[in-house]
């Protein structure tokens, strides 16, 4: 079947279901995506898995969060333990969780929960050089990509924890939208007006290293993320693999425009679950010229604006598949 003749029964297949044409909104255009990744007019839509990685900052050091360093270790071991957000979402929408440990200060850890696969304890601070060495990055990467082609998930999802992984985000998003940094700079985990102020002043001095950078593989070792680095890897890994990719929220997206630039065919894969409370978000979906479906105020990261999205995508999935036509239900057409 060529492309055309693909388009052209896909769009019959829908407008042939018992509801007025275009009825189901933006339900429809994400089973054509569905539909179009997997090539197929009848998708599968069944299992979900989502990847938190966590990974800590070496520009942590310079008060650009609310929370100390440590609360990524901590955090690690909550996800370990099934205690937070993300882990209880997952519960009640029947996805799958994992957690790696890409570099996550405080060393290996060792509970069976968590996998070990560290690039190592933080990166260095990108305000002094480079967060990481380019075969650091490389390794993240490669990684990553192991993980997005593992298992046989219909679809993926990439969660995050890293305190200070928004600072990294937010200088990786600057360097490849060209938006000006200060409207990119938000708080993060919740930083007062003090701490918002130190942020806007360690970021510039940050930026101001790289002028004029927008190469994706040179952003991602000047500002970081070993959990960036490895999320990037896994969208490209999983859109390989012709994964659905359910995208979460600043730090996620951040990844994924990194992806994008490195292969753009990866963004056919992408469904871009929420737009996050932190103010940058936007420039990097406007880059990415993605509509997120919900906007709810978040800002925690894990995954969790991804995994609430999934039932709405395994929805659409179920109406391409199991919704009667007018045709099988005797139901009459337009007049
Ligand atoms: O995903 C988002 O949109 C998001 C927005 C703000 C903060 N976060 C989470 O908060 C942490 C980073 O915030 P910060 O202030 O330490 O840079 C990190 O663990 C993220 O998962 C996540
Ligand atoms: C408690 C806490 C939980 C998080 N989950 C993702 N980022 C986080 C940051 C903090 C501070």
């Amino acid at each position: 079947m060529t492309d055309q003749d693909f388009e052209a029964a896909l769009a019959a297949r829908i407008d042939g279901k018992t509801k007025p044409q275009g009825a189901l909104g933006r339900i429809e255009a994400l089973a054509a995506q569905v539909a179009r990744v997997q090539q197929t007019l009848t998708p599968r839509l069944q299992s979900c898995c989502l990847t938190i990685f966590a990974a800590d900052h070496g520009i942590a050091r310079h008060g650009v969060s609310a929370y100390p360093s440590e609360v990524t270790r901590q955090m690690v071991l909550n996800f370990a333990a099934g205690g937070a957000a993300a882990n209880v979402f997952c519960k009640v929408n029947d996805v799958a969780l994992q957690v790696v440990n890409s570099g996550v200060i405080g060393g290996r850890f060792l509970v069976p929960e968590v996998r070990n696969l560290p690039i190592a304890e933080g990166t260095a601070c990108s305000l002094e050089g480079p967060a990481m060495t380019r075969a650091q990055r490389d390794a993240a990467l490669a990684a990553g990509r192991d993980i997005g082609q593992e298992g046989a998930w219909d679809a993926v999802a990439f969660g995050e924890m890293g305190i200070g992984n928004t600072s990294a985000a937010t200088l990786i998003a600057h360097a490849l939208t060209g938006s000006e940094l200060d409207a990119l700079i938000g708080r993060g985990t919740g930083l007062d007006d003090a701490g918002l102020a130190t942020k806007r002043r360690v970021l510039g001095q940050a930026a101001a290293r790289r002028p004029g950078l927008t190469d994706p593989d040179e952003a991602l070792a000047e500002f970081g993320g070993f959990e960036i680095a490895m999320i990037a890897g896994a969208m490209l890994g999983a859109a390989e693999a012709r994964r659905i990719i359910l995208v979460d929220g600043f730090i996620a997206t951040a990844a994924a425009l990194i992806a994008v630039r490195m292969e753009p065919m990866c963004r056919d894969a992408m469904i871009f679950a929420h737009r996050s409370a932190e103010p940058g978000h936007q420039a990097i979906l406007d880059a990415l010229q993605a509509e997120p479906l919900l906007d709810l105020g978040l800002r925690l990261g894990e995954g969790t604006g991804a995994v609430l999205v999934w039932p709405m995508v395994k929805s659409a999935v179920a109406m391409l598949n199991d919704m009667a036509s007018f045709d099988s239900a005797g139901v009459s057409g337009r007049v």
